[in-house]
């Protein structure tokens, strides 16, 4: 039951003013509120696409940290832009540039820049996070990620796939004697010559393709929208390139290598397809070295002059 005062007032224009003041500093504490709960780098952007859109529309989002190694594209790219340079203090935060087809009038300008300055404790909240996350998921010897980061990775990279039905590929290679480097000629040139390979072959694959170095000591590489006739050639290009990419006191090393493909099935997971990726590994390294040899889901195909690639 709603109980009305007998003596009504009648509402000023200032009083709906003052309202919609309120709502709009509520609409924007629950939005702070939402931001903060967003420690994920990636999810902090996307609740900014989304729930962003209710201060001031836009199509897509670029946030670039260079120092940091991110670079995040969420939406669509646009040709009209606000850029905003974010800082704490001192402190950059890196930049954000909001897009969309349509120019941004005066007040739309203000609206982006206000909800821009409502990142920035959030965005300091999940760099932190970032840097932590990336602490334990960094192969600090050749600065590439680790076994955690594939764990992590794969699964969310399999769902991605299927989502825009793409194929997708891994490669499992292994650099024979590297270990053996450091036990030879000291710790500095084993470390350098794991970070000249690991170098080398990030130089050779495409932005999209992601390298790992796994647990076991071998360099696991997911190329995504990659057939396996298409992993079949960059591994062979990957295990050629691996040679006299390491050298000490002008002495090139000569180094071996092995490689282990296959494509992602319909019936796969990520335990499945690495396992699948590490049998051919292990049926290249037995007829090796410098062998590449591939298994898809149901048959195995071999490559019998690899060196032909
Ligand atoms: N994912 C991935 N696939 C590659 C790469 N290099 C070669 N491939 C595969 O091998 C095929 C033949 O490679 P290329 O002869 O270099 O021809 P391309 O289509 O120009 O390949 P890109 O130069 O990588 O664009 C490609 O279509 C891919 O399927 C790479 O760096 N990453």
């Amino acid at each position: 039951m709603i109980a009305l005062s007998s003596k009504q007032t009648a509402v000023t224009p200032s009083d709906i003013l003052s309202q919609q003041r309120l709502d709009t500093q509520l609409k924007q504490l629950e939005f702070n509120a939402l931001l903060f709960r967003k420690l994920d780098l990636e999810r902090l952007f996307e609740c900014l696409l989304t729930e962003g859109q209710s201060f001031v529309k836009f199509d897509g989002l670029q946030y670039l940290a260079a120092d940091r190694g991110v670079d995040i594209m969420l939406g669509f790219s646009r040709q009209h832009r606000q850029r905003f340079e974010l800082k704490l203090g001192e402190h950059s935060l890196g930049e954000v540039i909001l897009m969309r087809s349509r120019a941004f009038t005066a007040r739309d300008a203000r609206d982006a820049e206000r909800l821009a300055e409502s990142l920035v404790y959030p965005l300091d909240n999940a760099l932190e996070h970032h840097k932590a996350i990336m602490k334990v998921t960094t192969d600090p010897a050749t600065g590439l990620r680790n076994q955690l980061a594939l764990d992590d990775m794969l699964p969310r990279e399999i769902r991605l796939v299927r989502r825009v039905e793409q194929p997708l590929s891994v490669i499992l290679l292994s650099v024979d004697y590297l270990d053996s480097i450091a036990s030879d000629h000291g710790e500095a040139v084993g470390k350098d010559a794991w970070l000249s390979v690991a170098t080398t072959l990030s130089g050779r694959l495409r932005q999209s393709d992601l390298i790992f170095r796994s647990d076991d000591d071998n360099f696991c590489i997911l190329l995504n929208q990659t057939d396996l006739e298409g992993a079949l050639i960059l591994a062979e290009r990957l295990r050629q390139v691996v040679d006299h990419c390491v050298s000490f006191d002008n002495v090139q090393f000569v180094l071996t290598a092995n490689a282990g493909v296959t494509e992602l099935s319909e019936a796969d997971d990520a335990v499945s397809v690495l396992a699948r990726a590490g049998e051919a590994l292990r049926v290249a390294s037995e007829l090796g070295p410098n062998q590449v040899r591939a298994i898809a889901a149901e048959v195995v195909c071999e490559n019998d002059d690899s060196k032909e690639f």
